[in-house]
């Protein structure tokens, strides 16, 4: 495990020929590309946490029957200030610095203070989302960088806080079938509000200005914070034909903290706070209104990064996420904890909560005069229950659908859809994983991949041009390799069988990445 985190990886900005093994589907033709930290030590300085390495961005070209694969960290004006410096100059989400430290470190916190948010990095390394016909590397903050599909060369930084009121905004959006993409973010203190914000950026035409796709962005629906100094954190939301799932999590950012954080010289992890007695609220937008539903589906608590997804049946709103009973994950990615021995990492005495993917099952309507305590889930083939309580209150447990997973990921033709598999990591009680997955919710049935000193990517479904079936296509995952006897390569399983068709080794210094997308050729 020790030299997967710890090392810095070398980028292979040439394409590299792949070598291949087995048979890779001819009607393949396009790019995977990914994104995740790559680099955690520069000059003396080393960042604390997995999530505050320098983005690499990484792809598989499938070419006529030949594979390429390329690495190329990204050029953000934060690796740019860190390069030039030979030291980590910008504060990353477990790592707190200092621009200059010949200059008066208090003057500079003040001068912070005075604009409450400080201004974020633009180390975009979480995952690809794409508007229009345009590529973006995206994290958690204002900031997403353009980036060529081809060479993997960084481009123009956009600022969402020019567009619309947005201080952080998820790196997993949504896409319709019309070319639009959705995504969600938190707007601070804006006209003394804080509020979440669901924004729709409508796709490019050709022919239009720079950024128009961002110019004419739209807010569908802000949300008011339950607590104007404590919005919830969160990571992904769900889509449907007529709704959005937004869920409120008791996993909050401490806006007060935030804004003290450089004063006080703590990093921004620790401005995260869990409240664990709180409730989960859980948020339906209609998409046509743009209001959110009246009644207030609320859960126990918990932690929930990613939504699987989410789709309407008979009257009611299911959606799947993979949850936690706490808040423990980002603890587990501290590089002090990563590089712990199995021995030593159980010997350290805190516990980490695994990952469960739970359905929840909300009716959209119910008969005013049905008893309180009654569930008013009436769809069938589910444990998933939503009790009536007072005060337009619904009280909604889920059922428990697969244990131990996480990075889900689905043939995105079913989001918003009745679906059947998820493809996904297989965790345990280490954070990376050993196994891909793929969870049938019909059969319960799982079928499961696995090799020695293998360290799989997040699986990445692709369909099959003449796809019948959900599962008819193909599975992409880049498997890094432990063994310094082999080579790291990208795996491609039949997502049907699970079986495999072939695998591309690359001798290149291939990390262990987050999410990404594939760009078929067109
Ligand atoms: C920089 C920064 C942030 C960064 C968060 C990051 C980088 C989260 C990464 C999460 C991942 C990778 C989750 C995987 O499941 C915050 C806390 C939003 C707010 C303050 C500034
Ligand atoms: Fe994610």
């Amino acid at each position: 495990m020790q030299s997967f985190f710890g090392n810095n990886r070398r980028e292979s900005p040439k394409p590299v020929k792949a070598q291949i093994r087995g048979e890779i589907p001819k009607w393949l033709q396009g790019t995977l590309i990914r994104n995740g930290p790559g680099m955690h030590k520069i000059g003396d300085t080393v960042y604390n946490h997995w999530f505050d390495g320098m983005a690499l961005l990484h792809s598989f070209t499938f070419k006529d029957g030949e594979i390429f694969y390329r690495s190329k960290y990204l050029r953000s004006d934060t690796y740019r200030s860190n390069m030039e410096a030979n030291r980590i100059v910008v504060s990353e989400f477990g790592t707190m610095a200092y621009p200059d430290p010949c200059k008066n470190i208090f003057a500079k916190a003040f001068s912070y203070l005075s604009h409450t948010i400080p201004d974020f990095t633009d180390n975009c390394l979480i995952n690809i989302i794409r508007c229009g016909e345009d590529l973006y590397a995206s994290t958690e903050t204002n900031y997403i960088r353009k980036i060529d599909l081809e060479t993997l060369e960084t481009n123009e930084k956009v600022d969402y806080r020019k567009y619309v009121a947005l201080n952080l905004a998820t790196s997993h959006p949504h896409y319709d079938t019309n070319g639009n993409t959705y995504n969600m973010g938190t707007s601070i203190g804006d006209k003394g509000k804080t509020k979440y914000q669901i924004i729709k950026i409508p796709q490019s035409k050709p022919g239009d200005k720079e950024h128009a796709c961002f110019t004419n962005c739209e807010v569908i629906c802000s949300i008011p914070s339950r607590s104007l100094l404590r919005p919830s954190y969160f990571h992904s939301f769900g889509m449907t034909e007529n709704y959005i799932v937004f869920i409120e999590q008791p996993f909050k950012l401490d806006i007060l903290k935030l804004a003290t954080a450089y004063f006080r010289g703590v990093n921004w992890a620790s401005c995260l706070g869990w409240y664990p007695n709180d409730k989960t609220y859980i948020h339906l937008i209609d998409r046509e209104t743009k209001k959110i539903l009246s009644t207030k589906y609320y859960t126990d608590a918990l932690v929930v990064y990613h939504h699987v997804n989410a789709y309407e049946e008979d009257g009611h709103v299911i959606f799947d996420i993979v949850a936690y009973n706490d808040n423990s994950l980002y603890d587990m990615f501290y590089l002090k904890i990563l590089k712990l021995d199995d021995a030593a990492f159980e010997k350290q005495g805190k516990t980490f909560s695994s990952p469960s993917c739970r359905r929840f099952v909300i009716p959209l309507q119910h008969d005013k005069n049905v008893e309180l305590g009654t569930n008013i889930v009436t769809l069938e083939n589910t444990t998933a229950s939503a009790l009536k309580e007072k005060d337009g209150y619904v009280y909604c447990k889920p059922e428990i659908l697969f244990e131990g997973i996480e990075l889900p990921r689905i043939n995105y033709d079913y989001n918003g859809k009745k679906y059947r598999y998820i493809y996904a990591s297989k965790v345990q009680w280490r954070p990376v994983p050993t196994k891909i997955i793929k969870c049938d919710i019909l059969t319960k049935t799982c079928y499961e991949w696995r090799e020695d000193h293998c360290w799989p990517a997040e699986p990445v479904f692709v369909r099959a041009p003449e796809a019948k079936e959900e599962d008819d296509g193909v599975l992409l995952s880049s498997i890094v390799s432990s063994d310094p006897k082999t080579s790291s390569f990208l795996l491609v399983l039949d997502a049907k069988t699970f079986k495999e068709l072939g695998r591309a080794s690359v001798t290149a210094d291939i990390h262990l990445d987050l999410h990404g997308l594939f760009i078929p050729e067109k």
